[in-house]
């Protein structure tokens, strides 16, 4: 293969030699006929002293460069053979596919013996074997997980392994393309200001307290607590006719923040009330409240229930999310006003998981309602009020499954009420599903109708529900997984971030330490003074007018230069211009890590 190859590609050399051997060239070729498989790999005849006496074709030929000689023989790319020209052509099999190549071997990836290639790289470095050595290297991805595709095949020694470049931002992810240049650099590499300014207030708020309040100073472990209500009217409704009242409470046990509802004035007569919310503790659902803890206490100076759950600061109900039956007339609604279809589906997939997982572990929400369903972030919900009923009916003994049914009614009616935004649409259904009918698409309406009409079907089930829904389910799930993708985008930024801040902190260690004789002895000679003068480049830069350089982008720029210790030189001039250094930042990079080493050394160990 080599061969025929080879003389293919030689060829056209012989084009390039002066006219008079040029004709004897012919000659001899025309006397082989044709090159074939058997046909001898062109040797130029110079090479050899021995043949080249008895050569016709002299090296006078200039055009040719003595180096093309000693080229590697022509070997395809894709088939990595043994260069074995000692072995016989090899005939083609029956069974040989036509486009398989005589005696080429089939690549079979394997560990490449470094010996080996010692050897082979000694006596020539231009042997197949050697380039199919350094294709793989020039192959080798630092970053691929070596358990994967098969590329702990080619692993390299260490010695060959790339540094892998922490320092460069690599924009991975969701990105928007709306962006200015003047507001990349910040916005790039921080969280964008929606964002922190939203989990900023949640942590003001579940920070905020209630200084002088007349409410009991601790329930239980409890304490601090804050009331959460927005209004003193209270619906007694929901709860079997007990008013509930809500308030964030810090625990003593370990600090963290949650919710207690007070059933006012509920008396226990039967402990197994208690004990039967034990499986909600065990409800893990992204589209539950989670349930903590369920207990009587009379600190109110009443007997009443206290239902202890996870705490989602600044969340609203439905009903105030959406200004549900106040403020907003139906009629003179705006379509901008109005829930769009796609959020609304985002609710009904979201509470219908929830409700599979409630009701697969044998339990049933009981509570269903745009009051007790929780937003706690954007198009976010969850079920609230979980397990009160439990506790406060426990005597009832209605059959499960008829609260279960009872569970997609009111998921149903929820939806209705927000879709038309009636404060409870049971009480004219029909009139309720005329106004969202005038807004949704009949895929959502049939949704509607089928759960409101669960009760008079003894086998719909939420599962049921889930099956007819599928499609609504998976573009959720889409939208789930592309809110994940965004987060983590903004996890990668943080990343940096925090590297950031690291090496600005040890940078700010070392600067300037008046301990070691007001900074003399420490920092006005040696690598460390250009440090200092470091810290004005990056700092206290002044422009052509000597007024100062506000510039976010060039101390970033530094920092991450710094921290890569690269090749770059920066020239740093003393205060008073008397010294200028050019140094590398991988020279600073050395010169902060011996100072901050050195400080160490000195510093109390805590
Ligand atoms: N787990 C929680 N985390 C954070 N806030 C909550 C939590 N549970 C309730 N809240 C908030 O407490 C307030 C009162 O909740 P509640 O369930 O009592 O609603 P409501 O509208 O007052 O209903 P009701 O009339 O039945 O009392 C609401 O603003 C709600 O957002």
């Amino acid at each position: 293969m080599a061969a025929v190859s080879k003389a293919s590609v030689e060829e056209p050399k012989s084009n390039i030699l002066p006219p008079n051997l040029k004709s004897k060239n012919k000659a001899e070729s025309q006397s082989k006929k044709s090159f074939n498989v058997d046909s001898p790999s062109f040797t130029p005849s110079f090479l050899s002293p021995a043949d080249g006496a008895k050569s016709t074709l002299k090296p006078a030929s200039t055009t040719i460069s003595p180096k093309a000689a000693s080229a590697a023989p022509f070997m395809p790319k894709q088939i990595i053979s043994r260069p074995n020209t000692s072995t016989p052509p090899v005939r083609q099999d029956a069974r040989t596919p036509d486009w398989a190549l005589p005696g080429a071997q089939e690549f079979v990836p394997g560990r490449l013996d470094p010996s080996a290639i010692q050897a082979h790289d000694a006596n020539d470095h231009r042997t197949p074997h050697f380039e199919a050595f350094h294709a793989v290297q020039h192959q080798l991805n630092p970053y691929l997980d070596p358990s994967l595709n098969g590329a702990t095949f080619f692993q390299a020694p260490s010695t060959f392994q790339q540094p892998v470049q922490y320092h460069q931002y690599a924009p991975i992810g969701p990105y928007n393309t709306n962006m200015l240049p003047y507001q990349r650099s910040v916005h790039d590499l921080f969280l964008p200001n929606e964002a922190r300014e939203d989990l900023q207030k949640k942590m003001a708020a579940a920070l905020q307290t209630l200084p002088n309040s007349q409410l009991p100073q601790h329930i239980e472990s409890y304490h601090s607590l804050v009331p959460l209500d927005t209004t003193h009217h209270k619906s007694s409704s929901i709860f079997g006719g007990y008013h509930s009242w809500v308030y964030k409470a810090q625990s003593s046990a370990n600090g963290h923040f949650f919710v207690l509802r007070r059933i006012e004035g509920f008396r226990l007569t039967n402990e197994l009330a208690i004990r039967s919310v034990q499986p909600w503790k065990h409800i893990v659902n992204a589209g539950i409240v989670r349930l903590v803890d369920v207990f009587t206490n009379r600190s109110f100076g009443d007997s009443s229930l206290f239902v202890v759950t996870d705490y989602h600061p600044l969340s609203k109900t439905l009903a105030e999310h959406h200004q549900i039956g106040h403020g907003r007339h139906v009629r003179g609604r705006s379509s901008i006003d109005q829930v769009s279809e796609t959020v609304l589906w985002s609710y009904v997939t979201q509470l219908a998981s929830a409700l599979k997982t409630v009701h697969n572990s044998g339990l049933a929400a009981r509570v269903l309602d745009t009051s007790k369903v929780l937003v706690t972030g954007k198009n976010r919900v969850r079920l609230n009020g979980c397990a009160v009923m439990d506790v406060i009916q426990h005597e009832a003994g209605t059959p499960l499954a008829q609260l279960q049914r009872q569970d997609l009614v009111n998921l149903g009616l929820t939806i209705l009420s927000v879709g038309a935004n009636v404060a409870d649409a049971s009480q004219n259904f029909a009139r309720a599903m005329d106004q969202f009918k005038r807004f949704y698409k009949p895929e959502l309406q049939n949704a509607m109708v089928w759960l409101y009409s669960a009760q008079q079907y003894q086998d719909r089930t939420i599962d049921q529900f889930i099956t007819l829904i599928s499609s609504q389910m998976i573009a959720s799930f889409d939208a789930a997984l592309h809110a994940d993708d965004n987060l983590h985008t903004e996890l990668a930024r943080e990343v940096e971030n925090a590297r950031l801040v690291r090496l600005l902190t040890k940078l700010n260690f070392i600067n300037e330490r008046p301990e070691f004789e007001h900074d003399r002895q420490w920092a006005e000679n040696g690598e460390r003074f250009f440090l200092k003068l470091f810290r004005d480049y990056v700092f206290h830069q002044v422009d052509s007018q000597g007024r100062p350089v506000i510039d976010l982008a060039h101390i970033l720029s530094c920092m991450n230069k710094l921290d890569a210790g690269t090749d770059e030189r920066v020239t740093l001039i003393s205060r008073d211009e008397q010294n200028c250094f050019v140094v590398s930042y991988r020279e600073l990079k050395k010169a902060i890590e011996s100072a901050f080493q050195d400080l160490n050394s000195h510093a109390r160990r805590i």
